[in-house]
């Protein structure tokens, strides 16, 4: 399949099956980094059919409406405010913002963030701190803003991470796996300091998941994606939608601290190289 047609429509976003009840984050509010596209706009969708009211983020003011549209159109309860995680002040301001008119915070998915698919021993200087800041200072930005705020107010919190599958490294994507193994590592010592605050956090790590984040990705690396695990095929940003809802909610209460991987089996087999796999790798 052509990567550009990746990523589900608002149609099927809006009809798609779930097995949460329709009104377990009713009186919930949740803020959503990246909600413009892909994943986090998976999980936007999913979250106000289940009656959460939803504030997406991202840095372009277009792509945030476009996708708050529809959902509004249907009734949902959702909003949109330009933010770059990787600026701490701004991070501070949407916060104090956000609060304000929110009234309060009860979840926050950290999914915005990415790379570029390159052989590490060529990454400029520029580009290893730019994915670094992006996936690692940004979600801490994020993290640590939120966290103040539910300590000051004496409220409880809950965030998400979203990842990716670092186990075995990933070539191609060193930087970004620098920078997510640094978010797993944060994440789960202060679910540790922050457990006195009632606050939980917890990462969700997607494999493959056939989103429109997969057009940074040449078409011929796209193609032998779906062989990389053992289902043979890509994940749906609806899996990682149903996964948030499931560590956002109460269902999942006893739990931080943790990693939950959606990835078809593909860390326990087979190989991916998102850039090009090299000659030496092949078969002769
Ligand atoms: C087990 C399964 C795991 C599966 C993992 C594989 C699948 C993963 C899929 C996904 O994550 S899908 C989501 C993908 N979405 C994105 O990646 C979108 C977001 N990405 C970005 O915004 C960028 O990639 C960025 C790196 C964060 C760039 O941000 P920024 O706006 O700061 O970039 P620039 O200012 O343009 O560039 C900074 C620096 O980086 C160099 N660079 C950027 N792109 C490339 C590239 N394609 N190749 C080489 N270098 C690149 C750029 O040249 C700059 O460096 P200098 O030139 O100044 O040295
Ligand atoms: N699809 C996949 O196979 C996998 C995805 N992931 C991760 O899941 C997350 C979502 O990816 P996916 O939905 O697939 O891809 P997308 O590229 O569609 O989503 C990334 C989103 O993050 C936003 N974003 C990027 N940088 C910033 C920033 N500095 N500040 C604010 N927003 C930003 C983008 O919006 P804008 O550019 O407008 O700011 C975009 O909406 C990413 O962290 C990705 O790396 C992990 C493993 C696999």
């Amino acid at each position: 399949m052509d990567k550009e047609s990746y990523g589900l429509s608002d149609k099927q976003l809006a009809e798609l099956d779930t097995v949460f009840a329709s009104d377990s984050f009713s009186g919930k509010r949740v803020v959503i980094s990246g909600g413009g596209s892909g994943i986090g706009k998976a999980a936007a969708w999913l979250l106000a059919r289940l009656g959460a009211k939803v504030l997406i983020c991202g840095r372009s003011y277009e792509k945030l409406m476009a996708a708050i549209k529809p959902m509004q159109e249907m009734g949902l309860d959702v909003g949109c405010k330009t933010l770059d995680i990787r600026n701490p002040e701004k991070v501070q301001t949407f916060f104090d913002e956000i609060m304000d008119e929110l009234g309060g915070l009860d979840v926050l998915i950290n999914n915005a963030g990415g790379q570029f698919p390159q052989p590490a021993i060529d990454f400029s200087p520029n580009g290893w701190r730019a994915v670094i800041d992006n996936n690692l200072n940004g979600t801490w930005f994020m993290m640590q803003a939120a966290a103040q705020r539910w300590r000051d107010a004496e409220k409880p919190g809950n965030i998400i991470n979203i990842v990716t599958v670092i186990d075995r490294g990933m070539p191609d994507i060193a930087h970004t796996c620098a920078a997510r193994a640094g978010v797993i590592y944060t994440s789960k010592t202060v679910a540790v300091e922050w457990a006195q605050y009632g606050i939980r956090v917890n990462c969700i790590a997607p494999g493959i998941i056939a989103s429109e984040g997969m057009r940074v990705y040449p078409q011929e690396a796209v193609d032998e994606f779906p062989r990389s695990n053992p289902m043979q095929r890509f994940g749906s940003s609806w899996d990682i939608a149903q996964a948030c809802a499931y560590l956002g909610g109460d269902a999942s209460q006893f739990m931080t601290g943790e990693v939950m991987t959606l990835d078809g089996g593909g860390r326990l087999w087979g190989e991916l190289w998102p850039y090009k796999k090299p000659d030496y790798f092949k078969p002769s």
